[in-house]
Order: structure tokens, then sequence, then C-alpha cells
């Protein structure tokens, strides 16, 4: 069965590869990316290299869709977006080559009480025949900071299991539906607190805080540090090796990603835990979203190091 991904707020994701950002100065750009983005359409072509399809949907600006267009075509997957006069935004990333990425991301596209009906309405009828949901990233201008939270519940009314990845008031507010799965980064998780998060005991007690919300599980993304999975039985730790950092734009929604296909193909904690690092390590290492090289990923599963911590 195909997994629904939503992005509300999409994006062009402009990327720029130089030597050295220096701001109040001209900078020349070496190499240049341009490609069709957002975190629930990373997660789909992510997913569609595992050999998982994928329903997209969310809002895309009529006037600059063709990008998106062709690329769901070509991962196969079902286009449920709607269509808003206007166009989505261009997000710019700008990746030096000591592995720094600076992210200048736009608003986007302003949206109405009508489009929301709309998608709510289109959420309910892909509720019908989709099990599995991934809704992820920022929302756009001119809806509520509650509109997540009001969508877990729905989709939770219908059976529906949500794998859950936002950032500020819309992360917030959406964590009280609990959803199935969230992926905050410890910097989310140490926001969301209201305090730093300065050992790995500290981030296992803030989500903790999370799992008696009602969420099942909660993937805390720590960059090359890896992630901490606390589930009420089990905490389990994963580190990557050491990469090469090319850009590390999408390395969490590649983390999402394999996390959603773990948990639809049933695999056990350390298999799925081992898998999302590993697929999000190699995420780094390219420009590109996508798994591009399944030999290098087969390669870093065998080197990812996963361990029990206490379940205290
Ligand atoms: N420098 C890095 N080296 C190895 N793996 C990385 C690196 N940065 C990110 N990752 C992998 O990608 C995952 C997600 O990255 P992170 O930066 O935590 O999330 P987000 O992109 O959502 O902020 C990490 O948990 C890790 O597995
Ligand atoms: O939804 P947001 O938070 O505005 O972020 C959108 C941006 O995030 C990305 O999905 C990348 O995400 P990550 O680097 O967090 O994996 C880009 O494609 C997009 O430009």
């Amino acid at each position: 069965m195909r997994i629904v991904s939503i992005t509300l707020n999409p994006a062009l994701d402009l990327t720029g590869q130089l030597n050295e950002l220096v701001v109040d100065s001209v900078n020349l750009v070496d190499q240049a990316d341009l490609t069709p983005g957002g975190k629930g359409i990373n997660v789909a072509r992510v997913l569609a290299d595992m050999g998982t399809k994928s329903t997209v949907s969310g809002w895309l600006g009529s006037e600059n869709q063709d990008p998106f267009v062709h690329l769901f075509s070509a991962i196969d997957a079902k286009d449920e977006f709607l269509r808003q006069e206007g166009t989505t935004r261009t997000n710019v990333k700008l990746a030096e080559v000591n592995g720094r990425v600076t992210d200048i991301n736009f608003p986007g596209m302003a949206i109405d009480h009508q489009a929301v009906q709309r998608m709510e309405k289109k959420l309910v009828e892909l509720a019908q025949d989709h099990e599995w949901f991934v809704l992820a990233g920022s929302l756009p201008r001119g809806v509520s900071p509650t509109l997540y939270q009001r969508w877990i519940e729905l989709l939770n009314q219908h059976g529906a299991k949500v794998i859950f990845d936002s950032s500020g008031d819309a992360f917030s507010y959406g964590l009280e539906a609990s959803p199935y799965l969230v992926k905050p980064n410890d910097h989310e998780l140490a926001q969301w607190v209201g305090h730093d998060l300065p050992d790995e005991s500290a981030i296992v007690a803030a989500a903790r805080q999370l799992i008696t919300k009602g969420i099942t599980h909660v993937l805390v993304s720590r960059g090359s540090k890896g992630v901490i999975w606390v589930s009420a039985e089990q905490v389990v730790k994963a580190q990557p090796p050491k990469m090469n950092v090319v850009s590390t734009v999408g390395a969490g929604d590649s983390m999402v990603a394999a996390m959603a296909h773990a948990l639809t193909q049933g695999w056990d904690v350390t298999k799925s835990v081992t898998y999302a690092t590993a697929v999000s390590a190699l995420a780094v290492t390219q420009v590109s979203v996508g798994i591009s090289d399944q030999s290098k990923l087969e390669s870093l599963i065998q080197q990812v190091q996963v361990c029990e911590l206490p379940n205290t």
C-alpha cells in the first residue's frame, strides 16, 4: 500500500556549492542545482529509491509546477497535490566545502480558508484507503499554527498512523494530537522542552515526556552524532561513521523516509534504526536527495554502531 506524504509548504531548492560563504560580500557559486523539494516531497523521493510507493499531496503553486509534476512521474508518486494560484517558493541552500550549509528558507504561498477546507477533505478521502501518513515541514502563510494538530487528530480518528516532522509552534501543537512517530532534531526537542539538552540522559528524559503524551516512537536526530530512538519499552542509540559532508539538506527527510519504510516493512528496532542512520548518513555525502549508491549504503549499514541505553 502507498504511504501518503504531505508537504503543505513545498519548495524548489536552489543549492549553490561554494568554497566559503562570506557575508557582506560577493560570493561566487562553483556549482548550482535546482530541484523540487520540501520535506514530504523529499521523503517520497527517498521512499521511491527503497521501492516503496507514495501518494503525495499538499499545496502546489500552479505557475511553476512543471518540475514537481516531472518528479512525481519519475518516482511513480500518485499526484494528489491541490493547485493554488501563484508560485511555489524557492529556498536557497549554500553549501561550503567545509560541510557548513546556510539555509535561506522563504515563507511560501499564502493559503486561504477555502484551500484549507479543500485540503481537509482530501485528507479524509486519502484516509479511506491509506494507513500510513507522513506530515512534514513548515506551514505556509495564512494558516493556523494548530493546523497539524487538528489534522493529526482527524487522521487518528480514521485509524491512520501519522509520522510527523515539523518545527516551532506547528510542531508543538501537532505533538498534542499524539502522532505515531515524531522526529525532532536535538535543537527542536530542546526548544519544545524549554531548556538545553547537554547529554544523552537529558535527551532521553525530554523524549520520554513525548512518550507520556501518547506518542509511540520518538527519534531524536543529532546530526553527526546519529540518533536516539525512545519508545515506552526501549532506548536505542545509533552512531554513523565519520562522513565526508557535501550537503546536509535532506538528511532529516531521508531519515524519516527510512523509518517510514522500516515501519511498513515491520522491521525490528535495531534493523530499522541502523537502516535509517545509514540512509541519512549517505544523504550528507551528496547534494541530491535519494539513495544514489546502493553499495555505499550497504557498506554504511555495516558501519553504523547501535547500542541500548538504560531505559530509566
Ligand atoms: N555530519 C553528519 N555525519 C553523519 N551523519 C549525519 C550528519 N549530519 C546528519 N547526519 C544523519 O542525518 C540524520 C538527520 O540529521 P539532523 O541534522 O539531525 O536532522 P535535520 O536535518 O532534520 O535537522 C542524523 O540523525 C544522522 O543520522
Ligand atoms: O518545511 P520547511 O521547514 O520550511 O523546510 C523546507 C526545506 O527543508 C528541506 O525539505 C530539507 O530538509 P532537511 O534538511 O531538514 O532534511 C528542503 O527541501 C526545503 O527547502
